[in-house]
Order: structure tokens, then C-alpha cells, then sequence
């Protein structure tokens, strides 16, 4: 054989594989060999059906507890850039996939995925057929699973499996919190990702995020939209939350059953009406627990890139990011208010109902007053987002700040922005309109914690046009989420972001493909 053929075949081989054994509890059973670490892992079996960031789920922390499958087919084939996994070290218990990637191919890759797993003692498996272990999990549902490459006797892994502890009832949000307050700003944006992203906004609302497992780049949205974060344990009391003078606080994701996580949500029923919050999916959870709701359990979760989501304040469908195996009970909430609700009178199990009449129905609830359905999932019919009507809080069960997947929904990130301002309205202050934009191009004079007196009118220093704002359309009728979502996403994201990456070009050819591609510099 040539010397070219000699190292192709060297550089594309597996090591001798080994075997390697999937169990579900209800015994199905699924067959492949090992592709990372060895060992053996209990978790819940669950599915992402995203076609790229496979770094960035595997180090989501809110996979705490369960062993993912891949639907994508091949996984790795651009290696492991360590700026973008969203923590310090994997979550997961364990990975499926069908065809793990020995030979990556990346400008930006600084290894192969396979060695990234064994260093951090992930178990994978590779060689599975994860079209029929995903069929089997959407027809059975979530389940308890292990996966070995020490065992790979069915009877005995069943016997092991049913035996296993399950992910309902732990508190697996403090096992991924951290353990001390820590600040995070600009300086802690990564310079890898300048490429990609507009320059931050500057820094204008102070907030406090509770971390039960946060991603990093729901910190770092966060901060390009002008906050400075100090991040706390998942339990800190709100007491001193509160005595550190917030503008905002943020409930972030996380993992496992959210009625496990007392410690947060206990806090939050503390904290509505005293501060404007924002949460995203386990912090959405949170939320909903503070005001009484009923959690339920998914079928099998959602996970993946493309879930349509309906904004039912716009009318505009969202194409989301999301990872929950648990969701809001809506009618739980409280009563339907007819005459806030089109008239209906009462409540539809099916929320794509909302969706048809184009009605963003609203409850009593008996601890917070009044409270709007605000997001739907066009795929199943299940709450995706709420709004306060009487005190400044909203959340989303689905994920902004993709990481992977589409930024449509960046916009939120700029509505807390507008909330916490709406929250200054109300107290009497004043603030800047372009600013409240929340895009790179505030003046600098929005900077620190000063509002500045100026007119409230839209579409100053060129940015995104923000509506006339004013209270009632802020905080009561949930105008501050009433964002163009295109032009939101252009102000956060260089146009040419996506393919540039792909294609690999340089940083400099990016810049270039970034410029030409705006079109609302
Ligand atoms: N990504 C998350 O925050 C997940 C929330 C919760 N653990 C669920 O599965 O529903």
C-alpha cells in the first residue's frame, strides 16, 4: 500500500472496539461497542435530535442524570473547541451515538471528541441503531437505563437497571450549582466568539443569577444585553439577594425534577414583587412552583433545534432550542379570566387552541394576581411561557440562548433588559430609550447604573425600533416582549456567523462575510 493510503487508514481506524450494552428498564436492549471512557452508568435514557453543537449539550449541566442518544448521525466530525461547552466539566451519566468521529475536521477543533469524553471518564457507545432506540423511547417513554462496557449480559444489566435509582424526586439542581458567589462581566466573554457575535452592550443592570446548573452562554447573552452578573448558589436565601440591590434576578436552567429543587423556588415565591425576574426552563419551573402550579412529566421531553414555538402576543412562531422532561401544568395556574382570555371561559389541555384564536389567555393566581400564557409549543400543545401582569417576571420553558441552535429568541434576553426599565417607570424613574433596545449601539452615556433622562420615543442611534413605551405597554399588556425577532437576532449575531463557520474561513475573511451580511448596521 501507498504511504498516503497507509496513513489515511491510520489516521480514520478504531482501536479494536469492545463491547459495549445498553438497558432500558422495560427491556429493551441495544447493542454496540465503546467509543470513550469504561464502565457502567445508570440514568434516564433521553434523545437531542439537534444536527450540530454536540459539545455544547454533552457539557450542558442540565443533562445531570441521564444518558443522552444522538439522533444526528455521526458525531464529532468537527472535534472539541473547549470555548464552547457551557461548563467546566459534563454533566451527563452517559452518550449514545450511531457513528462516533475518529477523524475531525476544523479550524477551530482542538481535538477529537472521543478523547475529550475519556479524559472527563464519560462512558459513550457508538454502532447503536438510534433511529429504534429513539422510536422505542417516543412509543414507551422516559425510562431508566444503563449503559455498560464492563457488563454486557442483558438479563443481568436488566436485573442491575430496575434496581436503579430514578431521576423523579432528586435534587440533582445542587449537585451542578456552584458553591460560592461569583461575578461574571465583559472581561469574561470568550475571545473566541468575537468572530461570531456584536461587541457587548455596556453594562447598565446589575442582576443576580441563580445558578442551579447554568449554561455559559446564558450567562454571556445576559451580559451582551448590558448586565453585570453576580452568580449565587442555587439555595441563597432572598433575603440577601435582595440586600444586594439588584435590578434583576435570573433563575437559570438546570437539571432533574423541579419539584426536588424547594431550596429555589422556596426563595423565588420571596422574591416576585420585590425585583423583576426572568427564568429559563428549570428557572421557568421555579417560577411556576413559586405561584403553586403543577409540574408534569413529560412524555419524552423535548430536545433538539427546532421546535416551533408560537409568541401568542405577536403571532410569530419561533423555531427554539430546548432540553426539559418536565413542564407547567397551564390551567394550574389559577382561573381563566374571560374577559383577558377573548371571552373563553375555560381552560383547553391542548394550549395550540390559544395558538388557532390568537388569544394570550390569562388567570387569577391566588398568590400573584394575574398571569398571561404567553408561549406556546406548536408540537404538542404544552405552555412554553408566561408573564406577570400584576408585578414585572416572565419566563420560558425553551432555551434563548440556544447554544446549540437558533437565536430567534434572543429577543428575550433584550425584554429583560426592558423589564427592569419598566420597573424604574413604575417606581417613577426614567430611562433610555435606545437603550432599552438593548442592542450594541446604545450611547455610551447609558452606561452604569444612571438613567438617562431622554424622550421615549423609537428607533434612536440606529437601532432595532423599540415601540413608544410606555408602563401599561411594558408591564401590564407585556409590551416589553413585543420585539422584532429578526432584527433582535441581527443586533446580537453578524449575519455571515453561520455559514462562515461552517465553510472555516478565518477570522479576518469573517469579518468581511459579517459586514457585508448586515443589514441593520
Ligand atoms: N434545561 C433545563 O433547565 C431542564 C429543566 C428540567 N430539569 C426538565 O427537565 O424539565
Amino acid at each position: 500500500m501507498s504511504e498516503i493510503a497507509n496513513k489515511l487508514l491510520e489516521g480514520t481506524s478504531k482501536p479494536a472496539p469492545r463491547p459495549a450494552m445498553l438497558v432500558l428498564e422495560d427491556g429493551a436492549a441495544f447493542s454496540g461497542t465503546s467509543c470513550a471512557a469504561e464502565g457502567e452508568v445508570y440514568g434516564e435514557i433521553c434523545f437531542n435530535t439537534s444536527l450540530e453543537g454536540y459539545l455544547e449539550v454533552i457539557t450542558d449541566p442540565s443533562y445531570a442524570g441521564q444518558i443522552i442518544t444522538m439522533t444526528y448521525p455521526q458525531i464529532g466530525n468537527y472535534g472539541v473547541n473547549p470555548d464552547d461547552a457551557q461548563a467546566g466539566k459534563p454533566a451527563l451519566r452517559g452518550l449514545v451515538v450511531r457513528d462516533m468521529c475518529a477523524t475531525p475536521s476544523n479550524w477551530r477543533s482542538a481535538g477529537p471528541l472521543a478523547g475529550y469524553l475519556r479524559e472527563r471518564g464519560v462512558v459513550a457507545v457508538e454502532g447503536v441503531d438510534t433511529r429504534a432506540l429513539v422510536r422505542h423511547v417516543r412509543d414507551c417513554g422516559a425510562q431508566r437505563a444503563v449503559l455498560s462496557t464492563v457488563d454486557v449480559d442483558e438479563a443481568s444489566l436488566l436485573r442491575k437497571v430496575r434496581a436503579s435509582a430514578s431521576l423523579v424526586g432528586q435534587n440533582l439542581a445542587a449537585t451542578v450549582s456552584c458553591a460560592q458567589p461569583y461575578a461574571v462581566g465583559v472581561d469574561d466573554l470568550p475571545a473566541s466568539h468575537a468572530f461570531a457575535v456584536a461587541p457587548a452592550a455596556p453594562a447598565r443592570h446589575r442582576v443576580v443569577a441563580y445558578d442551579c446548573g447554568a449554561k455559559r452562554s446564558i450567562l454571556h447573552n445576559l451580559v451582551r444585553t448590558g448586565c453585570e452578573l453576580a452568580v449565587v448558589p442555587w439555595d441563597m436565601p432572598a433575603e440577601e439577594v435582595l440586600a444586594m440591590e439588584p435590578d434583576g434576578v435570573f433563575l437559570s436552567n438546570g437539571p432533574g425534577d423541579p419539584e426536588a429543587v424547594e431550596g429555589t423556588y422556596s426563595q423565588v415565591e420571596k422574591l416576585l414583587g420585590r425585583v423583576p425576574v426572568f427564568g429559563i426552563c428549570l428557572g421557568h419551573q421555579m417560577i411556576c412552583k413559586a405561584a403553586g402550579a403543577q409540574i408534569e412529566k413529560l412524555k419524552f421531553g423535548h430536545r433538539g433545534g427546532n421546535h416551533p414555538v408560537m409568541n401568542l402576543l405577536t403571532g410569530r412562531v419561533e423555531i427554539t432550542a430546548q432540553n426539559h422532561g418536565f413542564g407547567l401544568l397551564f390551567p394550574s395556574l389559577g382561573e381563566l379570566v374571560p374577559e383577558l382570555s377573548g371571552g373563553f371561559e375555560g381552560h383547553e389541555d391542548d394550549l395550540r387552541f390559544w395558538a388557532r384564536e390568537k388569544v394570550a389567555p390569562v388567570v387569577t393566581n391566588d398568590r400573584f394576581g394575574r398571569i398571561r400564557l404567553t408561549h406556546v409549543s406548536l408540537n404538542d400543545g404544552t405552555a412554553e411561557g408566561i408573564a406577570f401582569l400584576d408585578l414585572p417576571a416572565f419566563s420560558v420553558q425553551y432555551h434563548p440562548e440556544a447554544s446549540p441552535g437558533p437565536t430567534d429568541a434572543h429577543y428575550l434576553f433584550t425584554a429583560f433588559g426592558r423589564l427592569m426599565d419598566s420597573a424604574v417607570l413604575a417606581n417613577g424613574g426614567s430611562v433610555d430609550a435606545a437603550a432599552t433596545a438593548g442592542t450594541p449601539s446604545c450611547p455610551s452615556a447609558a452606561a452604569g447604573r444612571t438613567k438617562v433622562q431622554s424622550s421615549l420615543a423609537s428607533g434612536q442611534s440606529g437601532a432595532p425600533a423599540a415601540p413608544s413605551l410606555t408602563l401599561p405597554d411594558l408591564y401590564e399588556k407585556g409590551g416589553y416582549l413585543d420585539i422584532d425577532i429578526a432584527a433582535d437576532r441581527l443586533a446580537g449575531w453578524t449575519f455571515g456567523e453561520q455559514a462562515a463557520t461552517v465553510a472555516g474561513v478565518s477570522a479576518k475573511e469573517q469579518e468581511a462575510v459579517g459586514q457585508e451580511g448586515r443589514t441593520n448596521a
